[in-house]
């Protein structure tokens, strides 16, 4: 639908765009991202003829763009400018309807019901009916924003540009406008192309995305394949991590406020606290946990991990609960690893009939989603190793808990034959030789 080919220019002498390809397909929902500066509004300006360019060839609808009239083009695309405060003292409606101008025939042309049932339609889908005699300057910039898209909805294109849509939108209007863009593209096969700011909306409704920067294009693929983590923090030049999005199958993109990197030792035994009731770690920060309990199981943010025979904590959000549930001693082992730049405190809690086996790890470190559960895998494995050779009853409840700060150094992996992975492996081997030793010490008493 939209072609750019080897597209260079600027202002007066001031070369911006600097040898840019890309093709829009029919149907497609594309974004352009990029630091402030890098050309993307510069690239909108040149695609809706706004801008002049020095080289290259921009093909709309297979037609070189400078064939078109203005009245052709504007049948073809239309252009959701940046919202500025500086606005013309007309209505809501007024301003609506001159989107229909592309569409009017004559001079003279009179006032069509299609035209009519167009405006009607695109005030309906934008909310903006209630306010249509209201003076635009007398609207909100989320307002005045709506307005201008139902403008540019009333020339019925094929292809909208949008500079920055969701910029003076609140959350509901902004997921409310790309809703549907979406359904616009994939219905009736228009064609969006979009600057966004935030990445993660871009990520979240785009097709393809275009990376620009100092004009040039870096990358134009996938939201997974431009959305790449040390892409994104060298072009970007700030700390932001990449995650998958809970709910659809596309990456989201995380700004690590600078305060929360700070490295410092947080996590050590002071924080465990031992009875004849009940085994509790009380963590001074929100730890980033994995867990398999009896209350509190998956991947979140915990505070309060607790071993209990009676009480329970069930309705608190922040905790994990193991109950055990019979009545005898508790055997708990608990020991703090610390290596260069990080440290772990394990901790074994497990009775004398071996009826749970509860392993907990607490880390002072960074470590990555994958990396938790790969964590929470090797300590299963090796509790069941040093398990194996026990006589245990049929019924067992064993808990694992994995607990980072998500401060100081990273781990990308915790696998048995990584460092983190082979640190879990001499934790557990070592406190759980060392618990079975006090078992063992205890019976003979
Ligand atoms: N009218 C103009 N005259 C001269 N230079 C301009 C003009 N408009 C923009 N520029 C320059 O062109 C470069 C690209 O600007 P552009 O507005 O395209 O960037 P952008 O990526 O859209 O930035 P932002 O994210 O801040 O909106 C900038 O260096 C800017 O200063």
């Amino acid at each position: 639908m939209l072609q750019v080919k080897n597209l260079s220019g600027g202002y007066s002498d001031k070369n911006i765009l600097k040898n840019i390809t890309f093709t829009v397909d029919r149907g497609e929902m594309f974004g352009i991202l990029g630091p402030n500066g890098s050309g993307k509004s510069t690239l909108l300006k040149m695609i809706s003829r706004l801008l002049p360019f020095k080289d290259g060839e921009i093909m709309v609808a297979n037609h070189p763009i400078q064939n078109y009239s203005s009245k052709e083009l504007a049948k073809l695309m239309a252009v959701l400018p940046q919202v500025t405060s500086e606005v013309f003292p007309f209505t809501v409606r007024e301003t609506v309807e001159l989107g229909r101008y592309a569409h009017q025939r004559s001079l003279f042309h009179s006032w069509s019901q299609k035209d009519e049932s167009v405006v009607q339609e695109v005030m309906s889908l934008t909310k903006i009916k209630a306010f249509q005699d209201v003076s635009l300057q007398d609207l909100s910039g989320g307002e005045r924003q709506r307005v201008f898209l139902a403008q540019a909805l009333t020339q019925e294109p094929d292809i909208l540009l949008l500079d920055e849509p969701t910029n003076h939108l609140d959350l509901s209007h902004q997921k409310g406008l790309l809703d549907q863009l979406k359904r616009w593209t994939r219905q009736r096969r228009h064609t969006v192309l979009t600057v966004f700011h935030d990445l993660n909306l871009a990520s979240l409704y785009c097709d393809r995305l275009l990376l620009l920067d100092e004009g040039k294009i870096i990358c134009i693929g996938s939201p997974e394949e431009v959305l790449n983590e040390p892409l994104i923090r060298r072009i970007y030049k700030t700390m932001i991590e990449k995650h998958p999005h809970p709910q659809v199958p596309k990456p989201n993109m995380v700004i690590i406020p600078e305060t929360e990197r700070d490295h410092q030792m947080i996590l050590d035994g002071s924080h465990l606290s031992n009875s004849d009731e009940a085994v509790l770690f009380h963590s001074p920060i929100p730890l980033k946990t994995v867990a398999s309990a009896s209350s509190g199981s998956g991947m979140g943010w915990k505070e309060k991990f607790f071993i209990s025979k009676n009480s329970s904590i069930e309705t608190d959000p922040k905790a994990i609960e193991m109950k055990v549930q019979n009545d005898d001693q508790f055997y708990t082992n608990s020991r703090e690893y610390h290596e260069d730049g990080f440290s772990i405190l394990f901790v074994l809690v497990t009775n004398l009939r071996l009826q749970f086996f509860h392993t907990w790890l607490f880390i002072n470190g960074r470590v990555c989603e994958s990396a938790l559960i790969e964590a929470m895998a090797t300590s299963l494995e090796v509790k069941e190793t040093v398990l194996r050779e026990k006589h245990r009853p049929n019924e067992t409840d064993d808990g694992i808990v994995v607990a980072a700060t998500q401060k100081g150094i990273h781990f990308a992996t915790a696998r048995p034959t990584s460092k983190l992975g082979k640190i879990i492996r001499r934790g557990i081997m070592e406190g759980s030789a060392k618990l079975f030793n006090s078992m063992q010490a205890g019976m003979s008493k």
